[in-house]
């Protein structure tokens, strides 16, 4: 039995690059990454995602604007916690991408994500983000560099697996 703990995770995107941010201090550091965190008790998902995206790296976007294209849960070899870790997306945002205490952003051509230099689950869910999929992951880790085991998989919409996990 897992703690289950919200985690926002949101992408820039437009028809050519991704808008990624290598994060300064605390979980993932060094590692580039989409913009979030934590969702606090007294907000909604969708608000703790725009939040963060503005904290992370100064841009705001309408909350029409912003989709949900994933879900991930992260768990580690002897933590009792999982990272419930929801996805979004947006095309249309306003502010310029400008670095904070915890984020420098930088756009990445689509043929040149550095994988290399992100969590070792990107490279498997990324291509289903990038050919605008919707998706499911789980991934097993030890430590924070093996992934002993996981599972992505295509949804159909967001709506449906919400209702499906909650029935
Ligand atoms: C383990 O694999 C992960 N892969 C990816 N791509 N992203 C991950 C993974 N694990 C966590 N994340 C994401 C989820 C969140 O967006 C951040 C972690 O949030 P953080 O701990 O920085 O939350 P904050 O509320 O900003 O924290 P502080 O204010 O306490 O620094 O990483």
């Amino acid at each position: 039995m897992y703690i289950r703990k919200l985690y926002t995770l949101v992408f820039l995107r437009n028809d050519t690059h991704i808008l990624l941010g290598l994060k300064k201090r605390g979980f993932g550091v060094n590692k580039w990454n989409g913009f979030g965190g934590k969702v606090e008790a007294d907000e909604t998902i969708l608000d703790a995602a725009l939040r963060e995206l503005k904290e992370e790296c100064c841009v705001t976007v309408d909350r029409d604007n912003l989709k949900n294209i994933g879900h991930l849960e992260f768990t580690f070899t002897g933590e009792p916690t999982l990272m419930d870790v929801r996805v979004f997306s947006a095309t249309v945002f306003e502010g310029t991408p400008t670095e904070t205490d915890e984020m420098s952003p930088k756009w990445f051509p689509y043929t040149e994500i550095p994988f290399e230099d992100m969590w070792p689950d990107d490279v498997i869910w990324f291509p289903y983000m990038l050919k605008d999929k919707l998706f499911f992951g789980k991934f097993h880790y030890k430590g924070y560099d093996t992934i002993l085991n996981y599972n992505v998989e295509e949804l159909e919409s967001m709506q449906k697996f919400y209702h499906d996990k909650t029935k």
